[in-house]
């Protein structure tokens, strides 16, 4: 049997009616629809021709709103068979038809030419061989796919177990980056539930890639952070599996990720550049900073003097990511400026860099390193007129909505196009490398601005697994493909020996 390139969804499994008899998408099917647009397989809908008028209208919708093909079934005789693979046309590489409706005439019909059923349901009746598959919920058909599709390919893949908030899985799904058909460098992506025993689906994985910082509860910062973490129940079953199961590859692992979640950790890793600076090369360096529990600023001045920071400042959260108020910070443009301060507590506050607006948003994929160029927040003085408007001295945002902007940034998309060349990038990505063998992450963000006068190039921000939306699918994607498994042959080289 070859590999799964086609599956055909019977309207049985999709479909149900709502409290009045309206047809309805069962959630777990939208769920598993939205994954299979975009898992580079062919997919269709298959509804019963006699269907209601409406029935088949909300058919046709689905599958329009899917981008899939929907494909009337008339009857089970050979004639209705006959029309139904002309109408699906297929490539004549395995097709799977899931239904829940038991159709014996027709699945045989279609085993005989090569197709698996596969029937969604508790029937202890069915017997299953390798024409027919029985599963309990439409939620095991991504990972009977991917092991039929193991199972027939001749180099084995890579499995792909991945993990991160819907958001998140839609925006690297909708690249194509989690197909299940092979990679040409022969990844197949599976999509963990939660819902579902962790400890079986990780077995049928080689790697587990998760963005674990989506599933945080809280943080309590009275401890060292990694202690202080209360994750979700699921993150927290996952985690005891992955210890559990030493054979098994994270991307990345939890103690490599902890450092990005806490901007004092973040700064002491960016201080260490500030020795890998290449002559004849402009200065690669950090901010200057101070971490503060308090806003007590009677006693301020002298640490903040010390620390070599002067008006503006920007104050962050030292809780960098996971949490809701992770990215409200402020402008701070005077001492007094402190009361009331509604940055959370412990805080870093931050030189404020002047940069001319614009920020070059780094991407570290692997040995691959990209950027983008977007825009930012204005210089000082600018920034001291959006503060006289807003009739309040500070500048409070959220770093993920919106920046502060003044009304006369005058940064135009031409400006933001010539400043590729005012950014060092020889500098830069020497210091990506750096990162990367002081991190030990597969996939990391940082941010760069651009002193004016000086032209030290200072980064500001460092991010774990970020979603480099800006970079071309065509250009990100394989390269993620590759970090991952570059990182997956590096952890197998240098794993312990099994005991
Ligand atoms: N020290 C600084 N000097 C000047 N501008 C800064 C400084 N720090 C941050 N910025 C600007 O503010 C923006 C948000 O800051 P930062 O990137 O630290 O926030 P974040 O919440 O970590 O954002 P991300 O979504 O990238 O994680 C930066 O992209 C940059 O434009
Ligand atoms: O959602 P938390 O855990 O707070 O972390 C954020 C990161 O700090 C940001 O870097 C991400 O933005 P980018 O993916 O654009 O880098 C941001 O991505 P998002 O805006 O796509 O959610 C978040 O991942
Ligand atoms: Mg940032
Ligand atoms: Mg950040």
């Amino acid at each position: 049997m070859g590999a799964v390139r086609e599956v055909v969804l019977d309207e049985s499994v999709l479909f149900a009616e709502d409290a009045v008899g309206n047809p309805c998408l069962h959630p777990a099917s939208a769920s598993l629809l939205r994954r299979l647009r975009h898992s580079n397989l062919r997919v269709g809908i298959c509804y019963e021709e006699d269907d209601t008028s409406q029935k088949a209208s909300f058919v046709q919708g689905i599958a329009a709103t899917h981008s899939l093909d929907s494909i009337p079934l008339s009857g089970t005789d050979e004639d209705s068979l006959q029309k139904f693979l002309v109408a699906w046309n297929g490539t004549g590489s395995s097709c799977l038809f899931i239904t829940s409706r038991k159709i014996e005439l027709f699945f045989s019909k279609l085993r005989n030419i090569g197709w698996i059923i596969v029937y969604v349901g508790v029937d202890s009746n069915v017997a299953t061989d390798s024409g027919f598959i029985n599963i309990n919920t439409v939620q095991a058909v991504p990972i009977t796919i991917c092991n039929l599709n193991k199972m027939a390919m001749h180099e084995k893949p890579l499995v792909i177990g991945y993990i991160m908030k819907p958001s998140r899985e839609e925006d690297f799904s909708e690249r194509g980056a989690f197909p299940l058909y092979p990679t040409h460098n022969g990844l197949l992506f599976l999509p963990l539930s939660f819902e579902l025993p962790l400890a079986r689906q990780i077995k049928q994985v080689d790697v587990v890639l998760h963005k674990a910082t989506d599933e945080i509860i809280s943080i309590d910062t009275s401890l060292d952070f990694s202690n202080g973490i209360l994750f979700s129940k699921g993150m927290n079953e996952l985690k005891r599996n992955i210890e559990d199961i030493p054979d098994c590859c994270v991307i990345d692992s939890l103690n490599n990720i902890y450092p990005l979640l806490d901007r004092h950790k973040i700064q002491e890793i960016l201080c260490k550049l500030d020795e890998f600076n290449i002559k004849g090369h402009r200065k690669l360096r950090a901010p200057h900073f101070l971490k503060v529990d308090n806003y007590d600023y009677t006693c301020l001045q002298d640490q903040l003097s010390e620390a070599k920071l002067s008006f503006p400042m920007i104050v962050k959260p030292q809780v960098a990511c996971g949490v809701a108020d992770a990215h409200n910070m402020a402008l701070i443009f005077k001492i007094e400026d402190f009361e009331n301060l509604r940055v959370p507590l412990p805080a870093i506050i931050q030189e404020y860099i002047d940069h001319g607006s614009l920020l070059f948003k780094f991407y570290v994929l692997g040995e691959r390193v990209f950027h983008t160029v977007k825009k930012s927040m204005p210089n000082a003085t600018h920034l001291l007129s959006i503060s006289a408007k807003s009739g309040s001295s500070s500048i409070f945002f959220n770093s993920l909505k919106s920046l502060p902007v003044a009304q006369e940034d005058n940064i135009s998309a031409g400006c933001v196009e010539h400043s590729n060349h005012s950014i060092d990038l020889d500098l830069v990505s020497h210091a990506a490398k750096c990162l990367r063998k002081w991190l030990g992450l597969t996939i990391f963000g940082f941010d760069v601005v651009i002193e004016e006068g000086s032209r030290d190039h200072v980064i500001v921000d460092l991010n774990y697994l970020p979603s480099f939306k800006e970079i071309p699918d065509s250009d990100a994607i394989p390269a993620f493909w590759e970090a991952i498994k570059s990182s997956y042959e590096y952890w197998k080289a240098t794993r312990a020996p099994k005991p």
